[in-house]
């Protein structure tokens, strides 16, 4: 049996709880650890302030970039592997040196999911060989950039054509739009680096999905990859894909064969 503890209660979570729930003679959602700790349970599961002390085999991130910190780094500590979905979180240098840190203390390992995006199996691969150039463009409706930097662009719902909001490397994208460009710093540290991977984020009213789309080329040859993702019913900045993702993970962890 898998004990598991979730971090965050939003969107991923529920989903991720949902599509888990066969599973449940494999693995048990142990604890929730939430900001907002006023209900005592989550789907029955009991919400905690901190990941507790009890024994667990794992520790799942789905709640935003703070949480990293606060709750991430301590976990990886205390020897507990962690999946991690607010990778944006890591193009801060001193929150990705204590990820590493920890995870070396403890002798385990931090793993970043490849949430709304694909192709990080082969970008990461390439990097063997060498890269000259990663370029991502995210573009999404003007719904998903609201409450965000984009908002200095003016008026988000008055939109009629797509509007570049960000130009500039993967690190400062995922500095600037914490909930946003996430994908982008997942494909930078698979890839090029924070620093060297060109990004260009767009509000496009002309879209209804988030659309992520990676060019690469080195001594591979080319990559182009592009993703056209439904957003999460609950949260429109959010594929639905993400999720999946970290049900994928997991099952990887309690299936026979890894893809
Ligand atoms: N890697 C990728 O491709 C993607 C990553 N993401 C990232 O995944 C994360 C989750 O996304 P999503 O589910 O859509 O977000 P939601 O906003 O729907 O849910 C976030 C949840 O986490 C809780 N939470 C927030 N901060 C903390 C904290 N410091 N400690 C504990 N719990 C906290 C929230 O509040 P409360 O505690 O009140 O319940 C809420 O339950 C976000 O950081 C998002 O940017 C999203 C999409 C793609
Ligand atoms: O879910 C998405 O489409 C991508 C996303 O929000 C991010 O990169 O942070």
């Amino acid at each position: 049996m898998m004990h598991v503890t979730f971090i965050g209660a939003g969107a991923i979570a529920t989903e991720v709880f949902n599509r888990l729930a066969p599973y449940h003679n494999a693995l048990e959602i142990m604890a929730v650890v939430r900001s907002d700790t006023s209900s005592r349970t989550w789907h029955d599961v009991p919400v905690h302030a901190s990941v507790p002390d009890d024994y667990c085999d794992l520790v799942i991130e789905m709640a935003g970039e703070a949480a990293v910190t606060q709750h991430v780094v301590p976990a990886l500590r205390n020897g507990v592997p962690c999946f991690i979905c607010s990778v944006g979180a890591l193009a801060a240098p001193e929150v990705q040196a204590a990820v590493r840190g920890a995870a070396q203390q403890g002798g385990t390992t931090a793993q970043l999911m490849s949430g709304a995006i694909g192709s990080l199996d082969a970008l990461a691969a390439a990097a063997v060989g060498g890269l000259d150039r990663v370029h991502y463009t995210g573009r999404k409706p003007p719904a998903a950039w609201q409450g965000t930097a984009a908002e200095a662009h003016g008026s988000l719902q008055a939109l009629t054509y797509p509007t570049v909001i960000f130009e500039g490397s993967a690190r400062d994208a995922a500095l600037k739009y914490p909930q946003n460009a996430n994908v982008a710093a997942t494909i930078a540290l698979s890839g090029l680096g924070l620093d060297k991977t060109r990004v260009t984020l767009i509000a496009d009213p002309c879209v209804d999905c988030n659309v992520h789309h990676i060019e690469a080329s080195g001594a591979f040859g080319r990559l182009d990859f592009c993703s056209h993702n439904l957003a999460s019913p609950d949260n429109p900045k959010t594929s639905a894909l993400a999720a999946w993702s970290v049900v994928r993970a997991v099952l990887d962890r309690v299936s026979a064969f890894r893809s």
